[in-house]
């Protein structure tokens, strides 16, 4: 009888604290060889704590790791790649200056650096890139790739390093659905030439889609280990959450959009540094008690919408009148004077725009707000009034662990996202834009965050929610604008919108319902 092949990851009763959070309570994961594994959990369920340890990053405290059946002891990045594990984090560890053939062979063996190998390593590389579809152009410095050939870069650097085993957390957040589909083939050739991948998401088809069996965790402890076979999105979520959780839109009607315009956008157009144009013409409402969704593949203007229209961008051209006041490019808002007019902003890249991310949450939380009466007392800030405050909010918000003092870079990312929500909705704003709304938030508090923003609209606030994820715009919004090139290329409401139509016009195909 022939034995079975050792599995390529063995984690035995793995356990981690950081000082009072219990991260990792006796995890055990096994992943045979050549399959893909799903992790999946609520924010800070300690899925990436468990990664971090496989990568090397953190120790456990306790618990055991066994590689390709030998028990091995992986006290940083090094062994990690000595063993062929490979590890491509939420953001990319990418020196974006640099070309991405150089970014490969940063920190590789010092062979590889010398200027006579260079022919060698191109050779090599060209090869894995055939083999995986990891289509990277290596000549191009970093901060010129999109997104997309970002993180096969960062795939390519993993394999060049011979990676085996390759963990993934979270890799879909920032894709487009296009992008997602190139991955996943990617992901399967790999697996049929007996990679093994660990992959991090809150997408819970994702899983379904791709994975071979999956690891559902639930305050750092395993509360369902199965194959995908045996399981669903719903029973999924459910071992998630601890309960049933609403994955599509809520049921009753869109609203009207017969409210009185809190904002009205006209002409705005904006050019980059160099000179080349972003925003084009771009004209929309918001009325009081609507909820307007922008569907778009990203880069195609809705980051500078939304910039412009909270005041971190003064447009070349366009008119922007917010509730009685009105702006011009001579004389455009700022933030604060757009926090003043009650339009507040959810950035949608929280680690560069959303946070300090050495500040304490406290800090984090009262960013923009600091200058107002009840925190600034002739100059003199009140800690003890942003602290009670940002306490509060994290309470309303579920904000985990609920500690105001701890360092915003040690919440995980979805307990970030929900900080910075809950910093910009807690006053109340009239006027709310936000991108990317639940980027990296699972899927209660998807359900959660969705929740606030229908509220928000149903008391008479508008909402602008700018989102990659068509799901979630279709469970969102109740009118739907799509962006392409700078443009707003096609409006209609929800009720006559689906995946197709909108993925279409998000391409640049012209809006035949409108020509009709
Ligand atoms: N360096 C750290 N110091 C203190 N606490 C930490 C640190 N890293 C993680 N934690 C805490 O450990 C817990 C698990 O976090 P982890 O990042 O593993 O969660 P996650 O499941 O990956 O969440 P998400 O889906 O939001 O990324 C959280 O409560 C987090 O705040």
């Amino acid at each position: 009888m022939s034995e079975r092949p050792a599995p390529a990851v063995r984690m035995t009763r793995i356990d981690k604290r950081f000082g009072a959070v219990h991260a990792n309570r006796e995890v055990t994961l096994t992943v045979p060889a050549g399959t893909v594994h799903g992790v999946v959990g609520e924010n800070g369920a300690g899925k990436s704590t468990l990664m971090s340890i496989l990568y090397g990053f953190y120790q456990a405290d306790r618990g055991e790791i066994e590689i390709e059946g030998k028990p091995v002891q992986i006290r940083g990045s090094n062994d990690a790649i000595a063993l062929g594990i490979g590890m491509v984090h939420q953001h990319f560890m990418l020196v974006e200056p640099f070309t991405a053939l150089d970014n490969i062979l940063l920190g590789a063996e010092p062979h590889w650096r010398l200027p006579s190998a260079r022919a060698q390593v191109r050779t090599r590389l060209e090869a894995l890139m055939q083999g995986s579809g990891l289509q990277v152009r290596l000549e191009l410095p970093v901060e010129q790739l999109p997104v997309g050939e970002r993180q096969r870069l960062e795939i390519l650097k993993t394999l060049f390093r011979g990676a085996r085993i390759l963990i993934l957390d979270e890799p879909t957040a920032v894709l487009t659905p296009q992008e997602t589909e190139q991955l996943f083939d990617t992901l399967r050739a790999l697996r049929t030439r007996g990679t093994t991948v660990l992959l991090i998401t809150h997408k819970l088809k994702e899983i379904m889609a791709l994975c071979d069996a999956v690891t559902v965790m639930r305050a750092g402890a395993v509360v369902l280990d199965c194959a995908i076979a045996d399981t669903s999105v719903d029973a999924l979520a459910q071992a998630m959450v601890g309960r049933r959780v609403q994955t599509g839109r809520v049921a009753g009607a869109a609203q009207a959009a017969d409210g009185a315009p809190l904002l009205d956008a006209r002409g705005l157009s904006w050019r980059d540094a160099q000179g080349t144009p972003r925003l084009a013409d771009v004209s929309l409402q918001l009325r009081a008690g609507e909820i307007v969704g922008i569907a778009g593949v990203s880069g195609n203007g809705q980051s500078e919408l939304l910039e412009v229209l909270s005041g971190m961008l003064v447009p070349q051209a366009g008119t922007l009148a917010l509730g009685s006041q009105s702006f011009t490019p001579q004389h455009w808002l700022d933030p604060e004077t757009a926090r003043e007019a009650g339009l507040a902003h959810v950035p949608e890249d929280r680690h560069r725009r959303g946070l300090v991310l050495p500040f304490a949450a406290w800090e984090s939380a009262v960013l923009g707000y600091q200058r107002r009466p009840r925190y600034n007392r002739h100059g003199w800030m009140r800690h003890a009034a942003m602290q009670a405050d940002t306490a509060q909010i994290m309470d309303e918000y579920d904000v985990r662990p609920r500690n105001a003092r701890l360092g915003s870079a040690k919440f995980s990312g979805g307990n970030q996202q929900k900080l910075v929500l809950a910093r910009e909705a807690a006053p109340k704003p009239r006027v709310l834009l936000v991108g990317q709304p639940t980027r990296g938030v699972d899927i209660g508090a998807i359900e959660f965050i969705h929740g606030r923003l229908r509220a928000m609209a149903a008391g008479g606030g508008a909402v602008l929610v700018v989102s990659s994820e068509l799901d979630e715009i279709l469970a969102l919004a109740d009118r739907v604008l799509v962006m392409a090139g700078g443009r707003i290329v096609g409006e209609r409401p929800v009720a006559l919108c689906d995946e197709t139509t909108l993925g279409r016009l998000m391409c640049g195909a012209g809006d035949e319902a409108a020509a009709a």
